[in-house]
């Protein structure tokens, strides 16, 4: 295996609700996310995962006020600082949801959306940016005849993926998924994770998946989130995924992934 890079370093990292919440989401996680790997964080439900993966752009913040203590760094910097440029930064670690989120556009303007949102961008480049998008979310033969159409128009599957491209389309270095194939069939959801096997190669990823074998097929790595006796969100074990899966070292890790609990 090539040397392992952090592409990003949590470092205690405690989440709150609510600007006077005392009761954290998630507390005091501390992991590293490799550059070029596949991440998955698994976990029962409510222990805070998707919390977690939209701390790590900053995202969380739109559900209101927040708490956040602790850091997450990436590019050699504290996202956290108060100076950070949040599109920026948004930007570099783009986001997938559960549901495609595609805008009432056509196909071709979804992709290109966020390239015309602070430039201007050629027609001729844009037409590429948006084709090699397409082909990279593995849609292009798929969609290249509908363009013009509208996107919502495209089924579940083809809007995930086309989710994807226009997520790719302005180049992050980082994609979060949160539970990219939890809308999708199981045909959708093996195109959708294929995908996600090539687009490892030039993006590093964290997914979140309520589906055990997923992050068995898909990641390189896995933390396992759990509860406490408080119901705060909190990781138990981060490893290679083999291990976790194999040989977790923790005894509440060995019960979730056996399928005893949760
Ligand atoms: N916008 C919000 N405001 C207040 N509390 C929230 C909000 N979103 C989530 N929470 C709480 O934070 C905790 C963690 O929720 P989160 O959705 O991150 O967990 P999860 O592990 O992703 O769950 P699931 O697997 O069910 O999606 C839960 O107690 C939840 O009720």
């Amino acid at each position: 295996m090539n040397k392992l890079i952090p592409a990003i370093k949590v470092k205690n990292l405690t989440f709150y609700y609510g600007a006077k919440t005392t009761k954290p989401a998630i507390e005091n996680i501390s992991m590293d996310i490799y550059q070029n790997q596949v991440t998955a964080i698994i976990g029962p439900s409510g222990c805070g995962k998707s919390t977690f993966i939209k701390t790590l752009n900053r995202i969380s913040e739109l559900e209101g006020d927040v708490q956040v203590k602790g850091s997450v760094e990436f590019a050699g910097q504290n996202i956290y600082e108060r100076r950070i440029n949040l599109n920026r930064l948004r930007r570099q670690i783009g986001m997938v949801f559960q549901k495609p989120n595609l805008f009432p556009m056509s196909v071709y303007d979804n992709v290109a959306y966020g390239l015309r949102i602070d430039r201007f961008v050629p027609k001729a480049q844009l037409d590429e940016i948006v084709e090699t998008a397409i082909r990279g979310a593995a849609l292009w033969d798929e969609v290249k005849d509908k363009l013009g159409k509208s996107a919502l128009g495209l089924s579940g599957g083809q809007q995930q993926r086309l989710c994807i491209a226009r997520a790719i389309a302005v180049k992050p270095k980082i994609l979060l998924m949160d539970e990219p194939c939890s809308a999708l069939d199981p045909i959708a959801t093996m195109k959708v994770e294929e995908l996600i096997h090539q687009l490892r190669e030039e993006f590093t990823i964290a997914i979140v998946t309520h589906n055990m074998q997923q992050a068995v097929r898909v990641s390189d790595f896995t933390a396992f989130f759990t509860t406490d006796e408080s119901r705060i969100g909190q990781m138990v074990e981060f490893g290679g995924t083999t291990q976790i899966f194999n040989s977790p070292l923790d005894e509440r890790t060995r019960d979730y992934v056996s399928g005893r609990f949760g």
